[in-house]
């Protein structure tokens, strides 16, 4: 059997509650179905740094690049709110993506029948909704240069961000967003404000060349991220996959949580290319989610998130396609019998807290 090894990366607030959800389903899978999964620990976040002074240590650093995949809690809380900016605790996910060279995140958010009632929006606007965000994940204003806070010695401060973007980061992310595009209704939505930002004039003058030389059967269309943002809550279906930036990446797919019903619903993957040679690709599994601090330790996220993005990992790492596919039906069908975290709870539903959802989930993974 090929290689297996995971690292299991909890981290902070609700992200260790949620991993203990999958690491049940993982030890199962193993005993049941012998899928051979050895897993490691490691420490991200506020609990390393309060540990040994780093979001993440170069040890941990190293069993993330060694393993086949890497499954990722949430990291943060008000209680690193005063630690020095280069160790806070997103530091250390930050570090994971740059390192492993994570540059494609890919952010579904597929709004499952029995929670068409839980969105914010009309159960018609989300009923059947299925669309992929295409984040960029290791450029742009997360990682550019200059960033810093300057003294201008007049009483004053400057903080200074950039956004930076070279042509083959837009070539590479446009070429992800186009091929899973032809997987799905085989088309694409780009997302820039070419009108106020250099970047987003490159960017997209890029994603247009790439779709006339390589993917001209492929509908694309061009929108302002701004408007983006709107399209996305008046009539969210007009679109298929959305290929953005890191920032616009990042706030889009929290407002196309909710289209979901919850940020607890929404999976992750962050994969990066594939290797030359051997065709495997370094690859991190995160919820959308952050730590959720006003919840954390009260034992009511919600674990979709989390388990939803071990059915990617199981998807895109470990082509186990079929067991993909149960562990999806079976949150279907958990949520189609009525359990609900609070987070997605409505009228006449029963509410449940993280383990007994986990437990509900697991169970209908293998009747
Ligand atoms: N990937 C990561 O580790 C991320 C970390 N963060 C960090 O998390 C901390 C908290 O950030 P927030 O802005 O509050 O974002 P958040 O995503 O942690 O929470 C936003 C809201 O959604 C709710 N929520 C989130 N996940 C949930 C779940 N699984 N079940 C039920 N409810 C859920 C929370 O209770 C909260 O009301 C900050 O330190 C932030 O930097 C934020 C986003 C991503
Ligand atoms: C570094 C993270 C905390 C930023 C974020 O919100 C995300 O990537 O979803
Ligand atoms: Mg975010």
């Amino acid at each position: 059997m090929a290689s297996r090894k995971l690292l299991l990366l909890a981290g902070d607030g609700i992200g260790p509650e949620a991993m203990a959800e999958v690491r049940k389903l993982i030890v199962a899978m193993n005993e049941k179905l012998g899928t051979g999964f050895e897993t490691e620990e490691g420490l991200v976040g506020g609990c390393a740094y309060d540990a040994h002074g780093k979001a993440i240590s170069d040890a941990d650093m190293a069993k993330a690049m060694a393993a086949d995949a890497v499954l990722f809690g949430a990291v943060g809380g008000p209680k690193w709110d005063a630690v020095p900016y280069e160790v806070r605790p997103e530091a250390g996910l930050l570090r994971l993506r740059k390192d492993m060279e994570l540059f494609a995140n890919l952010r579904p958010a597929i709004c499952y029948p029995a929670l068409a009632a839980s969105s914010s929006l009309k159960p018609e606007v989300v009923e059947g909704l299925d669309i992929l965000i295409v984040r960029e994940l290791t450029g742009g204003v997360y990682f550019g240069e200059p960033k810093e806070i300057i003294d201008l010695g007049n009483g004053q401060k400057r903080g200074i961000d950039t956004q930076v973007y070279d042509t083959f980061e837009i070539e590479r992310i446009s070429g992800v967003a186009f091929e899973l595009a032809r997987t799905r209704q085989n088309r694409v939505t780009s997302m820039e404000k070419r009108n106020v930002m250099k970047s987003g004039v490159l960017w997209n003058e890029v994603v247009t060349a790439t779709h006339k030389a390589k993917y001209s059967d492929v509908k694309l269309d061009h929108m302002l991220a701004d408007a983006g943002g709107m399209q996305l809550v008046r009539w969210p279906k007009q679109f298929d996959v959305i290929v953005t930036d890191n920032l616009f990446g990042d706030m889009l797919s929290d407002v196309a949580a909710m289209l979901t019903g919850s940020l607890g619903m929404l999976p992750s993957a962050s994969l990066g290319a594939p290797d030359a040679k051997t065709g495997k690709r370094k690859a991190l599994y995160e919820p959308v989610h952050g730590s959720a601090p006003d919840i954390a330790g009260k034992g009511i996220a919600n674990p979709i998130a989390m388990i939803a993005s071990f059915a990617m990992c199981l998807r895109y790492s470990f082509n186990m396609v079929t067991e993909a596919d149960r562990l999806e039906a079976a949150i279907a069908s958990v949520l189609d019998e009525g359990l609900r975290t609070k987070d997605i709870m409505s009228e006449g539903k029963t509410e449940v807290g993280t383990t007994a959802m986990g437990d509900a989930i697991v169970a209908k993974f293998f009747a």
